[in-house]
Parts: C-alpha cells; sequence; structure tokens
C-alpha cells in the first residue's frame, strides 16, 4: 500500500480540435504525488491546466495518456473504487433547484450506491450548517448556502480524498471562514484534500505541499515552507523619527522612500547582512524610530516562477 492518496504519472490531455479552434494540448506529461493526509494546494495562472486535471481525477474527462492512481485504485483498472475514493467540490453551484439540501444529498448518496442505512445526511447538514435549511427549496438559497451545500455533496460517499476547485472564489470572509474550519476538521479527521485557489496567501495558510503548473507542465512541487524559502528576497521597512531623503544605495540593495515617509530596502538576506542596511542609513544621518522585515510571500515565489515562462 502507497502512502499516497493520488499517484499520477506521465498524464496528458488534448482537447480535439473543434471548428475552427486547433487541438490543444492542456497537458504535456505531470507526474504528481500526492501524500495522504496532506492538504495540498495545486497552483497555477488561468489556462494552466488544473481544472483539466482536476476533472481527470472525477472522471469528468478522460485523459489521453499516463496513469492515475486514486488511493491505491488504478483509474483505468479500478474505476469504481477510485471514483468511490475522491469527492469534488466543482466551481459553480449546478443544483437542481427543485432538490431541498437533505434530497440533493440524498440522491448523490443514490449516485455513489450509498446504502439507505449508512448514508450521513443529518451529519453532513450539521457540518455545512443547513440543518434549519434541509427541507428548503435550493432555489430558495443563498450563494453561500448552495456553495456549502456542494461541499456536502462532495462528502456524501465519506470519500478518502477532498477536492475544491476554487471554493472561495468570490465568496465573503464568513463563508470562506467556515469552508476553512471544515477543511481543516475534515484533513484533521485524517482526509486528505487537494484544493485549487487564486488566493495565494490562503494557500500558503493552508497548504502543507504545492504544487504549480504552467501551460500543462508542473514547474515546482515542494513544502510551502521550502517554496518561502526558495526567494532569498528580503525587505527591510525603517520609519525614520522625521521626514527624510532615501540615501543612496549600492547595487546589491534596491530602496525607495514610501508616501508614509518610511523607507523600504529589498536585498537578498544571503548576501547582504540585514545590519550593513541599518549602518547605511545611520549613516546617512537618519535616526531610526522603527523597524521590521517583511518576508517572502508565495504570490512572489508564484510570479518568479510563472512570469519567465509566459507566452
Ligand atoms: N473542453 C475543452 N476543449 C478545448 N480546450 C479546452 C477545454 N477545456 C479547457 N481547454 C483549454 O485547455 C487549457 C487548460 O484549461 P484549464 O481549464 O484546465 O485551465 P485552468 O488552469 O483550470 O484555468 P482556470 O484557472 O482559468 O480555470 C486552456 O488553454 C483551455 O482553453
Amino acid at each position: 500500500m502507497t502512502d499516497n492518496a493520488i499517484e499520477i504519472k506521465g498524464l496528458k490531455k488534448t482537447y480535439a480540435a473543434t471548428g475552427k479552434s486547433p487541438a490543444k494540448e492542456a497537458l504535456k506529461g505531470i507526474d504528481l504525488n500526492i501524500p495522504r493526509g496532506s492538504i495540498f494546494g495545486l497552483l497555477g495562472p488561468n489556462g494552466a491546466g488544473k481544472s483539466t486535471l482536476i476533472n481527470i481525477l472525477a472522471g469528468l474527462v478522460v485523459k489521453s495518456a499516463g496513469s492515475v492512481n486514486i488511493w491505491g485504485f488504478d483509474q483505468d483498472r479500478n474505476p469504481r473504487q477510485s471514483r468511490a475514493a475522491i469527492g469534488i467540490m466543482p466551481q459553480e453551484p449546478h443544483l437542481d433547484p427543485f432538490f431541498t439540501p437533505a434530497g440533493s444529498l440524498d440522491v448523490q448518496a443514490g449516485l455513489y450506491g450509498v446504502p439507505k442505512a449508512q448514508r450521513k445526511t443529518a451529519e453532513i447538514l450539521e457540518l455545512i450548517g443547513l440543518t434549519d435549511k434541509a427541507d428548503a427549496y435550493a432555489r430558495s438559497l443563498s450563494g453561500g448556502m448552495r456553495r456549502r451545500l456542494l461541499l456536502g455533496k462532495a462528502l456524501v460517499h465519506t470519500p478518502q480524498v477532498l477536492v475544491l476547485d476554487e471554493p472561495t472564489a468570490g465568496v465573503d470572509i464568513e463563508l470562506r471562514n467556515m469552508l476553512w474550519r471544515n477543511v481543516r476538521k475534515l484533513n484533521d479527521d485524517g482526509m486528505t484534500i487537494i484544493l485549487t485557489t487564486h488566493y495565494l496567501e490562503e494557500a500558503e495558510e493552508m497548504c502543507d505541499e504545492i504544487a504549480i503548473i504552467n501551460h500543462g507542465e508542473q514547474i515546482v512541487r515542494d513544502s510551502t515552507t521550502n517554496l518561502l524559502g526558495r526567494l532569498d528576497s528580503k525587505t527591510l521597512v525603517i520609519t525614520p523619527d522625521q521626514a527624510v531623503e532615501l540615501p543612496s544605495l549600492p547595487n546589491n540593495i534596491t530602496g525607495a522612500r514610501q508616501t508614509d515617509g518610511r523607507l523600504t530596502f529589498t536585498y537578498k538576506s544571503s548576501e547582504t547582512p540585514a545590519e550593513q542596511i541599518l549602518s547605511l542609513v545611520r549613516d546617512a544621518g537618519i535616526t531610526i524610530k522603527d523597524v521590521h522585515t517583511q518576508e517572502a510571500h508565495l504570490e512572489e515565489v508564484f510570479l518568479s516562477l510563472t512570469a519567465s515562462r509566459e507566452g
């Protein structure tokens, strides 16, 4: 038995040409292992191939080449078992307006062949905070409630792996927090979580490991901590005790004077000790009132890795 929840080898997808659109190679040979029990981030710019990858995992898009193994089950050899091991919360709420939340969960459980006695409708409604809406028609639910119901539907068959495709795009803070609380709880209970998001601070906060894909290729896969450590760039922010000009700087440091009077200095921490900047500032006759450093964020790592490959 493998320690990976998902094992993807040489995964390719080419969408066939239609009408005027030429064929599109959306995935160009992805190798990716996702460890059991992790919260894994799948990131990439628009059109990178994330949805294609997720849809292949969900069994909604047929791959062109390669292998996909979900929870030890090969998707081609054991399609039923591999499908039963994964639950997908899609981006868009496509809900049948004539079903109630309880009804939707029941139908979904039926689709997955969950016997009536083993259905956890009440428990799931409780988790997603829709107990009091159990019998309300879907069309009367708010956008946030529909999103929560989508999460509930992904859970009816108690999958080992839960995929959330852009779960917080356009949702308010309250719903976002609720989703993250649920995700953490499910992960604490042992569920492996795969997440795509455009909000990099969210990935930074939530994910243990991250893969970035671009133009159908994986360009990096590492722990979030290591990824953040890759960027050697740091910023030192100095508040002078009165308005001052930016002192002249050597080549290894770039600086700027902010509109609020603070001075920011960006440098490579492996090459330049912060003390060098502090002395430079003091030597310019500036009295330092306050000083702090800013670490690199995932956003900068992401931009540095994807920017040079655009085109
Ligand atoms: N059904 C399809 N037919 C043809 N081309 C497609 C199809 N679905 C996606 N593509 C193309 O494949 C590429 C990858 O798309 P995909 O939706 O997987 O990217 P993505 O990373 O999920 O982007 P986004 O964040 O915008 O959803 C894009 O160039 C897209 O236009």
